[in-house]
């Protein structure tokens, strides 16, 4: 014998209250929708009908909401079968009405109310005839049906939900709050709905969509008041494919790139949720968008969108209509899209990287840091050809120098930075874009004139015993500021070999041997150099007649102060050169006192 399976409906109560829906508050968008899908099924003779919601304040007793329509109605059997089957839903199965576009479909809408009621009263007269009907649910799951006597209930098809409020959740059914969820969720529909309160009778909804033939400013202003935000922008969106307009608008201030915008999502005109999220791509983190669609499925808590492939084309063409409103704006309003640019830099730099047409539009405005202050493409492009350093750290080794000698040398160390910037030239042909590492710096520095190198090569010669077992060559060159007597450059293996050295000295047993091993893999790197600035006097005296001790203690301390000031932690060997070379420079001078 075959047997149905039972539903225990306060346990799918329960269900709904903690699980599906966020808050009991739903109850009026279910309610409306119900109301407004029964209008639509009634056709072009109700087209001008609205809903008509009434709060009834009773003294003594708790408040009362009806929910009143002039739609289809139901007939007793529909009672029986939609009103008391959990999930059976009319508008699925195309009985309310076929070819009509539903907002319900699920079957379990009306189970909402429960959640703020434990007594629900539906009266009704269908349209096709037969008595009216009363249903009566209850919350423990039992109902009552009653066919109405001629003059009884309800003279015109239509229906009234009635919905008594639960002890303790009186507050839900009050005139304000009914007033201000029925703005919330059903603000926008298309046709009218009329909320009576004793205070009187309000139309509310039933015009057109706010952002429709809005310019700009005013999508501002109207943005602002609905999301409580001043942006930047205001960007109109159509994608008539998935039945869908709105507004994308622009946030004024930089969020974080791994945070996501919530949007505001109304599907057929009815809130979905304003915390939609996975509308838009990854890379548009920068708008927050008020859309309404009829193409997009809810999930059953129409709270969030079923991912589908539809969703995955709304997404698909959101992203191609900001990009291309991104690629008009440089056209249309320069201004506006500079301000865009520096509030919203990591977002555009990330969306360039991977799109030649928007990098193209972009450069120019795209702001980088240079050892000349902040500047954008378009002046560092001015000066020639574009220099870069890869890494933070090579860039704070090189900045000092380039600056003094007025390169421009952009620091590239900025996510996104290096791959833009090897892209240029694919984008903007003419463009030389060429990476500086710290030991090409030494190439660009000026070699010492012809009548000094002779003098130079023989202080190279001694300064390269002295720095010998630091693995640091020596060079000497000319080059600003003249204060700065020598610079320390170092290639990625120099600057690894000072790393496993460091960590060497500081590592425990368990380490010391396998990092020992690591360093003797390595090939002997000679990519570290100190270079002496020829300009400098302590340099030109060093190239004179100066003692072997005394040359020693002074190449120590400009190697050692050329460390410091790039920044590089000293090793174990170093410190101890820079307690001998102090000492011995303290004797010196005390013995000269
Ligand atoms: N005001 C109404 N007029 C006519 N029929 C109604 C009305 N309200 C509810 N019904 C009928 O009851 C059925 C169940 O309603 P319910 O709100 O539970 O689900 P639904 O609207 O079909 O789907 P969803 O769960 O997506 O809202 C509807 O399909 C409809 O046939």
């Amino acid at each position: 014998m075959r047997h149905s399976f039972q539903v225990d409906l306060r346990g799918v109560v329960d269900l709904l209250s903690a699980h599906l829906y966020s808050s009991p508050d739903v109850y009026v968008r279910e309610l409306v929708q119900n109301a407004v899908d029964a209008l639509a099924a009634r056709g072009p003779e109700a087209d001008d009908r609205p809903v008509v919601i009434e709060c009834h304040e009773r003294p003594g007793g708790p408040p009362l909401l009806s929910v009143e329509d002039e739609g289809v109605g139901l007939t007793v059997p529909e009672v029986h079968e939609l009103l008391a089957t959990i999930g059976s839903s009319s508008k699925r199965d195309g009985l309310l009405g076929p070819d009509v576009d539903y907002l319900g479909r699920f079957g379990i809408g009306l189970l909402s109310c429960f959640l703020v009621s434990d007594d629900i009263r539906v009266v009704s007269r269908s349209v096709r005839g037969g008595p009216g009907v009363s249903w009566r649910g209850h919350s423990d799951g039992t109902y009552e049906l009653r066919e109405l006597a001629d003059g009884e209930g309800r003279a015109t098809p239509g229906t009234t939900v009635w919905v008594t409020a639960r002890p303790g959740l009186e507050d839900r059914l009050h005139a304000a709050t009914v007033r201000q969820l029925v703005r919330r969720y059903a603000g926008l529909l298309a046709r009218p709905i009329l909320l009576r309160t004793s205070a009187g009778e309000e139309r509310l909804a039933g015009r057109p969509l706010p952002w429709a033939g809005q310019d700009t400013e005013r999508l501002l202003a109207w943005g602002e008041a609905e999301l409580g935000e001043r942006f930047l922008d205001a960007v109109p969106l159509g994608l008539p494919a998935a039945g869908l307009t709105g507004v994308a608008f622009v946030l004024s201030t930089s969020p974080s790139p791994s945070s996501r915008q919530r949007h505001r999502v109304h599907l057929k005109r009815m809130l979905l949720s304003d915390a939609v999220d996975g509308l838009l791509p990854d890379w548009a983190f920068f708008v927050r968008v008020v859309v309404d669609t009829s193409a997009l499925q809810p999930l059953a808590s129409r709270e969030g969108l079923y991912e589908d492939a539809t969703l995955a084309a709304v997404r698909e063409g959101l992203g191609t209509a900001l990009r291309s409103w991104l690629a008009g704006l440089a056209d249309r309003d320069p201004q506006r899209l500079q301000r865009l640019v520096r509030v919203h830099a990591l977002a555009l730099k990330a969306l360039a990287v991977h799109d030649d047409e928007l990098l193209r539009l972009f450069a120019p405005w795209l702001p980088v840091d240079t050892s000349l202050g902040r500047m954008t493409l378009t002046e560092v492009m001015a000066r020639g050809p574009v220099r870069y350093a890869g890494t933070a750290e090579d860039f704070s080794q090189m900045a000092q120098v380039a600056t003094a000698e007025s390169i421009c040398l952009v620091n590239a160390g900025y996510t996104y930075d290096e791959e833009l910037l090897l892209r240029l030239p694919d984008v903007l042909p003419g463009v030389d874009v060429e990476r500086v590492d710290p030991e090409d710096l030494a190439a660009v520095l000026r070699p010492v004139i012809a009548a000094d190198q002779a003098g130079a090569a023989a202080l190279v010669a001694r300064c390269r015993t002295v720095l010998a077992p630091f693995s640091c060559d020596v060079e000497v060159r000319e080059f600003s500021p003249a204060s700065l007597p020598s610079l320390y450059t170092a290639g990625d293996g120099a600057r690894f070999a000072r790393e496993l050295d460091e960590t060497r000295q500081v590592a425990d047993s368990f380490w010391g041997p396998m990092l020992g091993r690591i360093a003797a893999a390595q090939p002997v790197s000679r990519e570290a150099t100190l270079v002496l600035n020829w300009r400098h006097p302590v340099v030109r005296r060093l190239a004179g007649q100066v003692g072997g001790d005394a040359l020693r203690t002074a190449v120590e301390v400009l190697y050692l102060q050329a460390l410091l000031l790039g920044r590089h932690p000293l090793r174990g060997r170093e410190t101890t050169l820079l307690s001998g070379a102090l000492g011995r420079l303290i004797e010196g001078s005390l013995h000269g006192a």
